[in-house]
This record gives C-alpha cells, sequence and structure tokens, in this order.
C-alpha cells in the first residue's frame, strides 16, 4: 500500500510553488485557502523555504480533496481511518498532497477533522520528512485534535526540517 516517505528526499530549491485543484464541500473555499496558507506557514516559519500560490502552471504541491480511487493507486477508505496522505519531493506527484473527502473536514471542531492540523502534517511528508515516533510531534502517525490557534510547532519537528534545509 501507500508507504509513507522514508524522509531521505529534499527539493533542491528554496521557492517552492503550490496549486490547490479542488475543494471540499464541507468549509467555505476562503477557509480552505487560510487553512492551507497557515499550514505552510508553519514550515517556512522555521526553513528558509518559500512558498507562492500558483494558478494556472503545474505546482510542486499539488493540493487535493478526493474520495475512494482517485488516480495515484492509493485510494481512500471511506470516512475515518486515514484522513489524507502526500508524496516526498520529486516531479510529477512528488510533493503533492490528497485529502479524504468523505472525512468532515472542519475548523474548531473537536469531533470532526481539523484542516490545519492535518494539512501540516502532510506537507512535511510534501517537504520530505518521515513520521516520528515522539507523541506531541506534528509528524506522528496518528491524528490528535489540538486547539489550531495554540498551535506550535514541536521540537522533534522543528529539529528534523531543521536539519534537512
Ligand atoms: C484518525 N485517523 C488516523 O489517525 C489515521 N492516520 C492518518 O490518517 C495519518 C494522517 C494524520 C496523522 C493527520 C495518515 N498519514 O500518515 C498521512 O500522512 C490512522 C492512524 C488511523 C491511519
Ligand atoms: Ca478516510
Ligand atoms: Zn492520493
Ligand atoms: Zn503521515
Amino acid at each position: 500500500g501507500y508507504q509513507t516517505p522514508s524522509g531521505t528526499r529534499k527539493w533542491p530549491k528554496t521557492h517552492l510553488t503550490y496549486k490547490i485543484l479542488s475543494y471540499t464541500p464541507d468549509l467555505p473555499k476562503t477557509k480552505v485557502d487560510d487553512a492551507i496558507e497557515r499550514a505552510l506557514m508553519v514550515w517556512s516559519d522555521v526553513t528558509p523555504l518559500h512558498f507562492r500560490r500558483v494558478y494556472e502552471r503545474q505546482a510542486d504541491i499539488e493540493i487535493k480533496f478526493a474520495r475512494r480511487e482517485h488516480g495515484d493507486g492509493y485510494p481512500f477508505d471511506g470516512r475515518g481511518g486515514t484522513l489524507a496522505h502526500a508524496f516526498e519531493p520529486g516531479p510529477g506527484r512528488g510533493g503533492d498532497a490528497h485529502f479524504d473527502d468523505d472525512e468532515k473536514w472542519s475548523e474548531i471542531n473537536q469531533g470532526k477533522v481539523n484542516l490545519f492540523l492535518v494539512a501540516a502534517h502532510e506537507f512535511g511528508h510534501s517537504l520530505g520528512l518521515a513520521h516520528s515516533n515522539v507523541r506531541g510531534a506534528l509528524m506522528y502517525p496518528l491524528y490528535s485534535y489540538q486547539n489550531p490557534k495554540t498551535f506550535r510547532l514541536p521540537a522533534d519537528d522543528r529539529r528534523r526540517i531543521q536539519k534537512l534545509y
């Protein structure tokens, strides 16, 4: 099945582009745009990386919401289970992040899945990070809700992304 990134590939450049290909019906588009932008900032705040949104051309990081089989051979599994996945740095689908649209995506709500937190985790993979075994790390393989307003990048994640870039 889908292999989470090994954490050895990185982008050979610091200016990266991203493109939002599709949206979820669960949130206003502006809230999705904002959550994605803030999730990228989690990483650009602590590295020399810069993210620029593009609308027409192909981007390094292409973002979409999709259900079940969606063209990459790693189908999603309905509500619950896997929430999203992302590909490690590289051409084509490298860096891309896909979100399972059978989840109930939300902003500030315990019972649903917080898009900002999940996107921040996925973009860690998009940049080349593998999972962390530190409970509480953003790159820990299990989702756990926390108030996104008070989110701060845990030390383990910061250390590892700064080691990479
Ligand atoms: C609630 N469901 C979970 O906690 C599931 N975990 C995820 O969906 C990971 C993403 C979270 C950590 C945002 C998948 N992943 O690693 C993507 O890069 C399972 C642990 C059930 C697989
Ligand atoms: Ca799912
Ligand atoms: Zn996919
Ligand atoms: Zn992951």
